[in-house]
């Protein structure tokens, strides 16, 4: 593959939940780090799981950011960058399609950008920003995460409540991880529709 060199691009990472986007946000920032580039990190202000101001996964690695209210400050973005080389963001499934036009800016600023986030609601429909970001991205890569029943490839989220599937009219946003969300093949994953 012919890498860019000259001028900002923009990288997604998606999949389900459970699919190691995290891990591969936080071991691509790790690398920047080693080569010597300067990083900010942002993080939706609303997914507080492991503290405000931390990008965390699911196996417990983590790393600083600035959280961002995903409704109203966005342009904030802006004002916390410092001249740095990579710019990521993570749970890119909490803002708004705003973010796309943030990248491209950054982007064509000269930046490497690095936006992570499921591209699934809980209903197994696309999950704005994400598809949006895939469309405009110079490199994508889709994770995978193990189905929690049958054990195949999963690329869907699957939304419990009280243990069992949520209904299709519930709200798309619901923060959590294992207690409420697991990954699932599509053949495994089930709505409540009555
Ligand atoms: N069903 C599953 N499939 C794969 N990994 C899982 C699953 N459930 C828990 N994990 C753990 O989650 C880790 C990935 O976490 P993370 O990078 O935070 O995922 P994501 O950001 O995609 O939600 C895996 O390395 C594994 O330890
Ligand atoms: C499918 C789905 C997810 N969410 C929330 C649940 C989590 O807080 C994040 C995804 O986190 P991860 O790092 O990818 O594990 O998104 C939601 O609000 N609505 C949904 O439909
Ligand atoms: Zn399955």
């Amino acid at each position: 593959m012919h890498a860019i060199t000259n001028g900002g691009w923009i990288e997604v990472i998606t999949g389900s939940m459970f699919s190691g986007k995290t891990e591969e946000l936080l071991r691509r920032l790790r690398r920047a780090e080693i080569a010597g580039q300067e990083v900010v990190a942002f993080t939706p202000a609303i997914d507080d799981r492991y503290g405000e101001t931390t990008i965390g996964s699911h196996d417990g690695r983590s790393w600083d950011a600035t959280p961002i209210d995903p409704e109203t400050d966005l342009e904030a973005v802006f004002a916390a960058c410092n001249g740095e080389e990579v710019v990521a963001f993570d749970e890119a499934n909490f803002f708004s399609n705003s973010l796309v036009d943030v990248c491209e800016r950054l982007a064509a600023d000269g930046r490497r950008v690095i936006v992570s986030g499921t591209d699934q609601t809980f209903r197994g429909e696309p999950f704005d920003p994400l598809p949006h970001m895939v469309a405009v991205a110079e490199y994508v890569e889709k994770f995978r995460a193990i189905c929690a029943v049958c054990g195949e490839p999963a690329t869907r989220n699957q939304r419990l409540v009280d243990g069992e599937p949520a209904h299709v009219d519930d709200p798309t946003i619901l923060v959590g991880a294992a207690e409420s969300y697991e990954a699932r093949c599509r053949h495994c994953h089930t709505l409540r529709e009555d």
